[in-house]
């Protein structure tokens, strides 16, 4: 047998005043945590009856993943309708113990029992319990009537409760009207909106971290009478922390901790009796020295005072205890409010899912210009594209070398000659007048040399050499056929040089360069009298099945990048909203109220799928009707597909958010995501252009699928059923699954700690 259950059967067998039945029962009821409501039933010495507890933690411990222990073997009992003050210095464990308490964190090893009940089927979290964090964790974009609102609805109140309790609280801890932003608050009335928000539901369970830090002494003093008020009337449990230590008198028991456990735990009489004292200061004090002076682990003894009843003499000595602050009141019981008691016993879903919508609708509202940038961002992006991107060259420089003509010769000069004749002079002039601006701004050179010399200070991108007897070898070449003496060849060649160092000018440049020629080769024959077909090549591009002869980049581009962008964006901005939640600690308290990861994920959802609709409408409009592209295939089929993207983005949003603990690490982490997703989904360099083992991996990739998809639906016009098109909703619908879930997962894994 432990020492520590030696203590206990030692101090019980020895305890006349109860039977020995009594004696057996609170010792099972002590190692067998399932029995203390049990405990609570056997009369002392005294004759009173103990209460039912609400709260007791047995042998607690805490570890978190540093390695740190924070809570070391802990009991703590509570009984319902008391207050429970926690004392002890900073960083010794107080709110990590009650984290574990109100579910948002979990003890490494240990018992808790809640209302008698080990599991969290007591409604904690939920609607039976409320939570006061120590920082604020309010919004700070809401005005106070919102925040009433929002806290209100998640604990499943109806509207005339929610404003009665507005009222009632804004009177009784005198604060500002209620359209008063949270932000415009000082930090001792924010405090005191927590504080109201906590118990506004009348909760079973009130946890309090520190809730009078900051607060002005004649509001200390209110908020110390209604606690007491409530214990009294309403039964309401009440576990406060708090640095002032005097001000804990007024409390049932006070559980004084340090480094992790309990000290002791008692009434505030009886600690004063039993460290002789007149201060719970003095007291707190004494116990702490006595701690440190041994350096041994905190006395077990105080487990048993769990057991020594706090008798009704204690409990009206520690209310009728002088209050801290100038006004010396006793804790008297103030008229309580008209409050009708909760409609429903638990707020459900639907309530909380309302709740949870209209907050971020409010939020989002608040800041409108935040709104329109997330909106139309994304879309300004596409319009970007069609504007910049994909469009044919204009304004290339190039060099010319004509060695047909002299010093004093021109083109214009000697138009004559070549210009719809069918002469055979000057026949560079007549290919030259397909060089033309927009798409070219010609600058003449005289030597090869100079030409060459232009391009390598980056003046042209190239230059065309004609040889000095062109027209007549081009002449020779045509009429002589395969007959013609090979040196005929080079001299009838045009020659072009160029910078190919991009390589997206260079091609370009060729291909107009080759249709120019082939452009001069026609106008040739047409001025001769002779059939314009001649000029053909024997391989031929017919008008094409799909999409327009000589379509320009936009018809590849725009697609994958309306995927790309409207997946990328919701990444952000619902990783963002979601670490910035858990940042301020209004998630931790949402979810202490009941709200479940998924809910506030589903909730965050809606709002993106409202920006979704608009964004992608919008994008639409501009494309087709002011950008005048031509969409096919069926527009609801591509709406679709843009909003399960849109879902797939906010979902890996949630997955980011729950990796991360600041808003900087998603958007570095989007980043990341971003690049390899436009290089490797096909949306600026096709997969045919990439080696095999790329390919492979592509098709993992998010938007891989979907761009194809698309690109597959609006440009051919294909319908769901082709095997280019239900892939891209496959995957997508399959990533949105999987990042939901996964997000859910770490969410939740990671909230109890
Ligand atoms: N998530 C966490 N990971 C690692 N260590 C933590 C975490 N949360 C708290 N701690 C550590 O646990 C110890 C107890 O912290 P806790 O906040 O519970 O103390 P406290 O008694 O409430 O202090 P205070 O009165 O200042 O609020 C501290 O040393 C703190 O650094």
């Amino acid at each position: 047998m432990s020492a520590h259950l030696k203590s206990a059967t030692f101090y019980l067998e020895s305890d006349e005043s109860l039977s020995l039945d009594d004696r057996k029962l609170k010792l099972r009821c002590f190692t067998e945590g399932t029995l203390v409501n049990d405990c609570y039933s056997i009369k002392d010495s005294a004759g009173v009856v103990g209460k039912p507890s609400a709260v007791v933690v047995r042998n607690a411990t805490k570890v978190y993943q540093n390695g740190v222990p924070v809570l070391d073997k802990l009991d703590m009992t509570v009984e319902q309708g008391t207050i429970y003050s926690l004392l002890g210095s900073s960083g010794c464990g107080k709110t990590t113990l009650l984290n574990c308490i109100v579910g948002v964190g979990k003890f490494t090893t240990g018992d808790l029992w809640l209302f008698g009940k080990r599991g969290r089927d007591c409604g904690i979290p939920g609607k039976s319990v409320g939570y006061m964090p120590q920082d604020y964790s309010l919004y700070k974009d809401f005005y106070i009537n919102e925040t009433f609102t929002y806290f209100g609805m998640l604990n499943g109140m109806n509207g005339w409760e929610i404003m009665k309790a507005m009222v009632f609280y804004t009177n009784l801890l005198k604060l500002p009207k209620p359209n008063v932003r949270v932000s415009t608050l000082s930090g001792g009335l924010k405090r005191r909106v927590s504080f109201a928000v906590a118990l506004m539901h009348k909760p079973e369970l009130l946890i309090l971290d520190e809730p009078t830090v900051g607060v002005d002494p004649l509001v200390r003093e209110s908020i110390w009478k209604y606690l007491v008020n409530l214990t009294k009337h309403e039964k309401t449990t009440v576990i406060i922390t708090t640095h002032y230590v005097d001000e804990a008198r007024c409390s049932d028991k006070v559980g004084i901790m340090r480094k992790g456990r309990l000290l002791a735990e008692s009434s505030p009489t009886a600690l004063l009796q039993e460290n002789n004292t007149t201060s719970l200061e003095a007291a707190v004090l004494k116990l702490c020295r006595e701690n440190e002076n041994h350096s041994k682990p905190a006395p077990k003894q105080e487990l048993l005072t769990v057991f020594k009843k706090t008798s009704v003499t204690d409990q009206v000595a520690g209310l009728t205890q002088p209050l801290p602050g100038p006004s010396n009141n006793k804790c008297t019981l103030p008229p309580m409010p008209a409050i009708k008691q909760k409609i429903s016993t638990i707020a459900d879903s639907r309530k909380r899912l309302e709740a949870l919508v209209k907050k971020n609708i409010f939020l989002m509202m608040r800041n409108l210009s935040m709104l329109l940038i997330i909106i139309f961002v994304p879309t300004a992006a596409i319009l970007t594209t069609i504007v910049s991107e994909g469009n044919e060259l204009s304004h290339v420089s190039l060099g010319v070398v004509n060695s047909e003509l002299n010093d004093s010769t021109t083109c214009e000069d000697m138009s004559s000659l070549w210009n719809g004749t069918c002469g055979m002079d000057y026949m560079s002039c007549k290919f030259m007048s397909h060089i033309t601006a927009p798409t070219f701004n010609v600058v003449n050179y005289k030597s090869l040399d100079e030409a060459k010399k232009g391009v390598r200070r980056g003046e042209i991108w190239g230059f065309v050499s004609i040889p000095q007897d062109y027209s007549w070898e081009f002449y020779q070449r045509a009429v002589g056929g395969v007959d013609v003496a090979p040196t005929s060849f080079n001299k009838s060649d045009i020659v072009f040089r160029m910078d190919e160092t991009s390589t997206i000018v260079a091609r370009e440049l060729k291909y107009t360069l080759y249709k120019a020629f082939q452009n001069y080769v026609r106008d040739l024959l047409r001025d001769c009298g002779r059939d314009t077909k001649a000029a053909e090549h024997s391989l031929r591009f017919k008008k094409p099945i799909f999409g327009v002869e000589d379509e320009s980049a936009l018809g590849y581009l725009i697609p994958s990048h309306f995927i790309g962008y409207i997946f990328f964006y919701p990444i952000i901005t619902a990783g963002i909203r979601y670490v910035n939640e858990k940042r301020e600690g209004t998630l931790e308290r949402s979810l202490v109220s009941g709200v479940k990861i998924w809910e506030i994920f589903f909730a965050f959802s809606i709002c993106e799928l409202i920006i979704g609709i608009i964004r992608t409408i919008t994008i639409y409009v501009m494309a087709v009707w002011i950008f005048g592209r031509n969409i096919v295939g069926s527009l609801s089929l591509q709406f679709l597909l843009g909003l399960t993207s849109t879902f797939m983005g906010v979902t890996a949003g949630f997955l980011f958010g729950a990796f991360c603990t600041e808003e900087i690490q998603v958007a570095l982490l989007a980043m990341a995501l971003f690049f390899p997703n436009i290089l490797l989904s096909g949306m600026w360099w096709p997969l045919e252009g990439m080696p095999q083992y790329l390919r492979t991996i592509a098709q993992f990739l998010p938007c891989t699928l979907a761009c194809e998809s698309i690109r597959s639906m609006a440009c051919r016009g294909w319908e769901f059923s082709h095997p280019n098109v239900w892939p891209g909703f496959a995957s997508t619908f399959g990533y949105m699954v999987l990042f939901f879930v996964a997000a859910v997962l770490i969410s939740s894994r990671r909230f109890i700690k």
